[in-house]
């Protein structure tokens, strides 16, 4: 134990007198007036030498044996004399400590006033600005114009939280963060109060992600401080930085370390210091300490003048042995957590970021106008993916400066995901570098471009082989994961949960978002000879899907524009191979998907984040067919399906399949003008109301194409029909109709009449309103099908399904087999529907061999059970 600087350990002239002597001769010399002195507080004085280790267990027993405080305080001193020279300079420095805190009871001087004052004037000044990321020198942004709520809990995360938290995209994404706050939201300035908490609450570790504010968080508590608009009950704040921190390479103190950047309160460091429960050491950024490993050891310093290692300094300060009574807030990235020395630390608060709400006032902050910050905001929350990773404060930050550049200077803005996920990327590892670089130069120039790029690959493959294996949380004792942990900039990306299993705690990584894997993993693949996952590869639609956004990505990364970025910025070039393969896979995928039918979905995004609209060219399919159907469409998809309908400008689609996409009126308006280049179009399973409806009847009165209409289960009733049908009169080219599962009555049959059999010659209006008596007569005219009689007709339907299903994934064929298999008995007895079926129960068959879903397996073979009943 380090015990050094005597001469604050003796207050009194007769300790001056002493000092010269030893502690233990101080002990003799002083006895009678230590009695006088000591006899209220011995049993804390007590209890402090037992935790300091001067004294035993059976020290203390024997002093509490004694009758009374004068004779407890006397065997103290009975004892130290026995124990020697070492006890005795514990015994007078514990006893300084509590002579101090006795002092605060004085009022505070003017003079310690008016330093106050000055101290936080000095904050103010010091934190009016915003520390932006990358913000240019001498820029002032005021941070009172800038500062948003943060979203800060109470405690740890429970596993299950994160995992739905790294899964949630958008609108759900921010929302989980509104509710996960409700309960346990903390303001600034309760940080250090906590109802119904006996003791008081000292040492605060505050984490977060990178980026999610915790340095701007000190600064607010720094600005709200010097402007006396905190209620935290402090007369001083004192701010250091672990970054600042790691400059000094020799032993100080902590008078010294005070002082470095506040000489302003050299006068009354001594009250400051001695007024312990009134002062806030706050500690920003643990996880930056290049000492942090070490900082939990056993070497204390207890008095402020006493010279040590930074980090004896700072573990002393955490763990109480100096200035025990100051508050302490810690913040660190979770990475560095565990280094922080157990059992100190009274609260855990986390920093959740923004939920919506924030995150609109801060487009509304950075923007300063409320139609452009309007504007920006739509744009992003079009693009979900976007609007998911805004929770934390620097992706909004960054969000925002691309949006702004490119409003700014006429650049190119971003226009798709990977745009945005690869100026994060380069952004994030710009700062953090440059930063980190500058201030720890035993790591100078160690980070170079060829190690950030080494790093960037390591995350790269992590993300990879996780994402293979469906994983998105990766324990610490996998090697893959271990093998990361010593990076610095790991922890940017990474971010770290603890898990609290019975008897045992556990270290768990994920990455911000699922979609950052997806994005390091589509990287590592674009960079690296890792050959593509046989899935995407194959270009099959089937048992891919939870490959989608990698795919995307790949196609983005791959292309011109970025590739050229990463390999400029960050030292990683794309491999050529892999460019020209990826692009002539796009080419025949689209070409495929339009020939057959099949889902294209994800190829139209892969088509978009290419921007490259050659490619659509080189495709040139002989058939339009355009089937994006069975998933709710997202703004950003409709961006997607709108760039591939523009760049096919003036050729007929043959068909386009919107069924069950959550399409409604403002969705179709934003496709009207393509659609009238339809044949066939598919709208059914969307709930459409009449404005919806009126949006087709419009496309309906101009288009020269349009023959078949799906609206089967779309909610429709009479007056719907009916709109439906003046349209079709003007141009007269639908043929067919299908009306199935809606609200038509005979009303809605009598306005169809006037249509048959010129030009509709097949309505189908099975599962409607209709009473075989009532419509008998509409329905005399054959082309109107109100049950499943017509064998040719519905043969030909289940041809069209069957093919659907054989080039569907296994989760569309569920979303199929769910909606074909509620059949009446009877329909099953008919030829089609035996062979429909059977052929149905084969696919299905086939599909369960090379099954590796365990829960889609489960499904289909439900499916196969019900079909073979
Ligand atoms: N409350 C906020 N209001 C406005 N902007 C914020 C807020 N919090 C964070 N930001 C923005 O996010 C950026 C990153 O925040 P900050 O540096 O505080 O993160 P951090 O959690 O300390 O990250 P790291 O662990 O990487 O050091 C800031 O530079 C600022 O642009």
């Amino acid at each position: 134990m380090i015990t050094t600087g005597l001469a604050h350990v003796f207050t009194s002239a007769m300790v001056e007198k002493e000092a010269c002597h030893s502690c233990l001769t101080a002990v003799r010399v002083l006895r009678v007036s230590l009695v006088d002195e000591l006899e209220g507080q011995i049993d804390s004085l007590l209890e402090v030498l037992v935790c300091q280790e001067a004294f035993t267990r059976d020290d203390r027993e024997e002093v509490l044996c004694q009758p009374g405080p004068r004779a407890r305080v006397r065997k103290v001193l009975d004892i130290l004399e026995c124990k020697g020279e070492e006890a005795a300079k514990v015994f007078f420095s514990v006893r300084s400590h509590q002579q101090l805190s006795h002092n605060t009871a004085h009022p505070p001087s003017t003079e310690y006033k008016k330093v106050q004052q000055k101290h936080k004037d000095i904050l103010r000044r010091r934190s009016e600005s915003m520390l932006f990321y990358n913000s240019r020198h001498g820029e002032k942004i005021l941070f009172s114009e800038h500062y948003v709520n943060l979203l800060l809990v109470d405690g740890h995360q429970a596993l299950e939280i994160k995992r739905h938290e790294v899964l949630a995209f958008g609108q759900e994404r921010l929302s989980l963060q509104h509710k996960s706050g409700l309960q346990r939201k903390i303001a600034p300035a309760k940080l250090f109060l906590r109802a119904n908490e006996k003791r008081p609450i000292r040492k605060v570790l505050v984490t977060g992600v990178a980026g999610i504010g915790k340095t701007i968080l000190v600064q607010k508590i720094l600005f709200d401080f010097g402007g006396n608009k905190d209620h935290l009950a402090f007369d001083f704040v004192i701010h250091m930085s672990f970054r600042d921190l790691n400059l000094i390479d020799k032993p100080t103190n902590l008078r010294e370390l005070v002082l470095r950047k506040n000489r302003h309160l050299s006068k009354e460091l001594d009250h400051i210091f001695a007024n312990d429960d009134r002062l806030l050491i706050i500690l920003d950024g643990f996880d930056e300490f290049k000492h942090y490993r070490s900082c939990d050891a056993e070497v204390f310093v207890t008095e402020p003048e006493e010279d040590a290692e930074v980090k004896e300094i700072l573990g002393s300060l955490l763990q109480g042995e100096l200035l025990p009574n100051a508050s302490v807030m810690l913040t660190s990235r979770p990475t560095a957590i565990n280094h922080i020395p157990v059992g100190c630390i009274d609260r855990y608060v986390l920093i959740a970021g923004f939920s919506l709400a924030e995150v609109q006032d801060f487009f509304l902050r950075y923007f300063q106008d409320a139609t452009v910050a309007d504007r920006m905001f739509s744009t992003v929350s079009a693009n979900e993916l976007m609007l998911t990773l805004c929770y934390i404060p620097a992706f909004c930050y960054i969000v925002c400066c691309i949006l702004n550049e490119s409003k700014d200077l006429c650049i190119e803005s971003p226009k798709t995901m990977t745009d945005i996920y690869v100026q994060y990327l380069v952004a994030l590892l710009r700062s953090h570098t440059q930063s980190r670089t500058e201030t720890c130069p035993e790591d100078q120039g160690a980070e170079t471009i060829q190690q950030l790029s080494d790093i960037v690959l390591k995350l790269g493959r992590l993300a990879f082989k996780k994402l293979m294996e469906h994983q998105t949380l990766f324990y610490s004792s996998d090697p893959e994961v271990a093998g990361l942990e010593r990076c610095s900039l790991v922890s940017t990306f990474l971010d770290k949960t603890v898990a609290q299993e019975p008897g045992c705690t556990e270290e768990v990584f994920s990455f911000a978002h699922l979609t950052v894997q997806e994005f390091f993993a589509a990287l590592y693949c674009a960079v690296t000879d890792q050959p593509l996952p046989d899935a995407i590869q194959s270009g099959e639609n089937q048992n891919n899907e939870h490959l989608d956004l990698f795919s995307r990505f790949l196609s983005g990364i791959l292309s011109d524009r970025n590739s050229k970025f990463l390999s400029r910025q960050v030292g990683l070039g794309c491999q050529e191979e892999k460019v020209e393969m990826y692009h002539k896979k796009i080419i025949t995928d689209l070409t495929m998907h339009c020939q057959n039918g099949g889902h294209i979905l994800n190829c139209l995004h892969c088509l978009f984040e290419q921007q490259d609209p050659s490619m659509v060219l080189a495709a040139l399919p002989e058939f339009l067919r355009v089937n994006v159907s069975d998933e709710t469409l997202s703004q950003m998809d409709h961006n997607a399906i709108k760039y591939f309908l523009s760049l096919t400008e003036g050729k007929i689609l043959s068909e386009l399949d919107l069924t069950g996409t959550g399409v409604n009126r403002d969705s179709l308006r934003d496709v009207q003008p393509f659609l009238h280049r339809c044949q066939k179009l598919w709208l059914g399973e969307n709930n459409l109301d009449m404005d919806a409806v009126q949006v087709i009847a419009d496309v309906l009165k101009v288009s020269e194409n349009i023959t078949n209409l799906g609206l089967g289960w779309t909610n429709i009733g009479d007056d719907e029909l009916q709109a439906l049908c003046t349209a079709i009169q003007v141009k007269k080219k639908v043929k067919e109709l299908w009306l199935e599962g809606n609200r038509v009555s005979h009303r809605g049959l009598l306005s169809l009449a006037d249509l048959t059999p010129d030009p509709l010659q097949t309505i189908v209006v099975i599962w409607n309103n209709l009473y075989e008596k009532e419509s008998a007569c509409v329905c005399s005219q054959d082309r109107i099908t109100v049950n499943f009689t017509d064998e040719e007709m519905w043969q030909e339907w289940g041809k069209w399904v069957f093919k659907r299903c054989e080039v569907s994934s296994n989760e569309k064929l569920l979303a199929v087999l769910h909606k074909v298999c509620n059949m009446s008995d009877d329909s099953l007895e008919l030829q089609w529907a035996k062979t429909f079926y059977s052929q149905l129960s084969q696919l299905i068959k086939r599909r369960i061999q090379c099954c590796t879903e365990d829960d889609i397996c489960k499904k289909l073979q439900r499916f196969d059970r019900i079909l073979n009943l």
